[in-house]
């Protein structure tokens, strides 16, 4: 049943519980004030009374987002749990992304900071940042309790090639920096074989204590204000719970933060009349929020949606006898007996395996005729057109040139309209080093076929042959779209505090402000990024208008 929200008032309203708004909200409640997390989402993990299952599962307090092996199934059967207003994948449940994802858990290497991110936020501004996340959440390259990793012919294969070829196997996250040339296990934010990640330490840290507050199935619909200054945030309950109404900053000193990731966070500022004038008359024509809709003379011009970026996937496919497809889909209704009862007495066994087997993960580096250098993460898992098959994805990362723009719907959906997937001629250049390097490597593994491209294709052929859509070259690692920028210059949404330009008390803590796409899977930089937000907001002083110079 939907409550009205109480008249209380909150020092700060954070607006999403995934990587970013987890952590800030832990932090900034920390700091002794009044804090409340608006979810729009369901519980997810056990452990906040999710329910979510499949029936091996009934009698425990574990929940499908909890068993790494069950993972995958978010591709089988996303209802209930994808975003169904955002056009890409998206977790809309407690925890966002770092409940549904693949709990790949990757310490950000310095470039990452210092190729991207403005003055600030460079490598050794973030350090201490980095740091602290590393602490709480270590991750782990062995969840099986016994110490064994499973099924290991994939990497093994694999390796044999990368070894011949001169790469150095490392432990990534102890040297972070080894960013080429190099290969190593996944490491996960799993612990004791379960999900762990922000879930289950900042939300704990966060629960714990009295001035924090968590409202789930509660969607921000916009930020209510008064010109630049948020005093409060209106609600939708969903799901027949959460709550309605419309729930008020502390006056004065409150502050609303958003947090709904790179699509969401993008939607809620279009909602609250901030964003391109082509975006906010799409709002205010709209069926839904018309002429409820924040005054045109109050409506803030910032680039809201551009700089969008994901890793571009570029897929290849290999196949060898030694290895075999392990069906983790299949583990969800009609699991392997054994298996189930390994993990449910002890943790161990195939299901603590992040699905589909995944490792091993390569990087290399490439610098294409402009001389930009290109990170590559190559993440291979064993799946594939046959049951010996492998794909090996390859991520363009850190010094990606190209962007798109995702934009919304008369029905209020967030979408990408403009693709940002290799709209750079050299980084289709960096796409097409990066695979024929690695075809080189590869052939040096005894008895090992060519899948996709096949061994005759030609490499450009073959990276023309995929098209830079969506559906074939998708990583699910949306960034951009609020970008962080010293200046508003009609390139940046958000100020060096992470505040939007125009705003005295409205911040955007999340992928979103991401000027470029990091080296690895995001997740770990993000929570980084929302432990830095949280100190300088928190270091900030009351804004202009309570010091009563506005
Ligand atoms: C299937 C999948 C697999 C992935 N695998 C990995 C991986 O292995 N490793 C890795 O590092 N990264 C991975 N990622 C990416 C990573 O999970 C995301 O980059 C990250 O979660 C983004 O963090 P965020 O805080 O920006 O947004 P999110 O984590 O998406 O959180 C946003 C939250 O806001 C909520 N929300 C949205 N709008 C509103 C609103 N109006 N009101 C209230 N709440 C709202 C959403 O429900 C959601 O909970 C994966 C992503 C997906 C989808």
């Amino acid at each position: 049943q939907c409550t009205t929200a109480p008249n209380q008032t909150y020092d700060y309203i954070v607006i999403g519980s995934g990587a970013g708004g987890i952590p800030v909200a832990d932090r900034l409640s920390e700091a002794g004030h009044s804090v409340l997390l608006l979810e729009k989402g369901p519980p997810s993990s056990g452990r906040w009374n999710g329910t979510m299952k499949p029936a091996w599962l009934e009698g425990t307090n574990l929940t499908r987002f909890d068993v790494p092996g069950l993972f995958n199934q978010i591709w089988r059967d996303s209802n209930g749990v994808a975003c169904e207003d955002t056009g890409v994948m998206a977790g809309c449940v407690l925890g966002g992304g770092v409940a549904v994802n693949s709990a790949l858990w990757w310490k950000p290497p310095t470039r990452d900071w210092d190729v991207n991110f403005p003055e600030g936020w460079k490598s050794a501004d973030m350090k201490s940042s980095v740091d602290k996340v590393f602490q709480r959440i270590p991750g782990t390259d062995t969840p099986s309790q016994d110490g064994i990793r499973y099924n290991q012919e994939g990497f093994e294969r694999i390796s044999e090639g990368l070894d011949a070829a001169g790469f150095k196997q490392v432990k990534p996250n102890e040297q972070s920096e080894e960013k080429n040339m190099t290969y190593g296990h996944s490491t996960f934010f799993i612990e004791n074989a379960e999900r762990q990640g922000p879930l289950r330490t900042y939300l704990e840290t966060a629960a714990a204590r009295s001035q924090f507050s968590l409202w789930t199935n509660t969607m921000a619909r916009r930020v209510v204000r008064t010109g630049g200054r948020a005093t409060g945030v209106e609600l939708q309950c969903r799901n027949g719970a959460g709550f309605n109404g419309t729930v008020n900053v502390t006056p004065g000193t409150g502050r609303v933060i958003v947090s709904a990731g790179t699509m969401g966070s993008a939607k809620v500022l279009f909602r609250s009349g901030i964003g391109p004038t082509d975006m906010l008359n799409v709002v205010k024509k709209s069926p839904i929020d018309n002429e409820t809709m924040i005054s045109e003379d109050q409506w803030i011009n910032l680039p809201v949606g551009y700089n969008l970026n994901d890793h571009v996937g570029t897929d290849i496919q290999v196949a060898h006898p030694d290895i075999r497809f392990y069906d983790f889909y299949k583990a969800y209704n009609t699991p392997i007996q054994t298996d189930v009862d390994a993990y449910l007495a002890n943790r161990t066994g195939m299901l603590t395996t992040v699905a589909p087997n995944l490792g091993p993960i390569i990087w290399t580096e490439v610098t294409p005729s402009d001389g930009r250098t290109r990170s590559i993460q190559w993440q291979a898992r064993v799946e594939g057109r046959t049951n010996t098959s492998m794909t090996i994805t390859q991520y363009l990362g850190t010094g990606s040139i190209s962007r798109g723009r995702l934009d919304i719907t008369p029905q209020l959906n967030t979408r990408v309209v403009t693709v940002p997937y290799l709209r750079n001629a050299t980084d289709k250049e960096a796409v097409i080093m990066g695979i024929e390097h690695m075809r080189g490597v590869l052939n040096g593994v005894a008895n090992l076929t060519w899948v996709t491209p096949t061994a005759e294709q030609n490499t450009t052929t073959f990276v023309n042959s995929i098209p830079a859509a969506l559906a074939s070259r998708n990583s699910n690692h949306w960034v951009g779209s609020c970008t962080i920028g010293p200046a508003n210059d009609g390139t940046a949404v958000v100020d060096l505090d992470t505040k939007v330009y125009g705003m005295d008390n409205l911040f955007v803590v999340d992928a979103s402000i991401f000027p470029g796409i990091t080296t690895g899977n995001p997740s770990a930089a993000i929570v980084s990024v929302a432990e830095k937000a949280a100190a300088r907001i928190l270091a900030l002083k009351g804004t202009e208008s309570e010091d009563g110079d506005v």
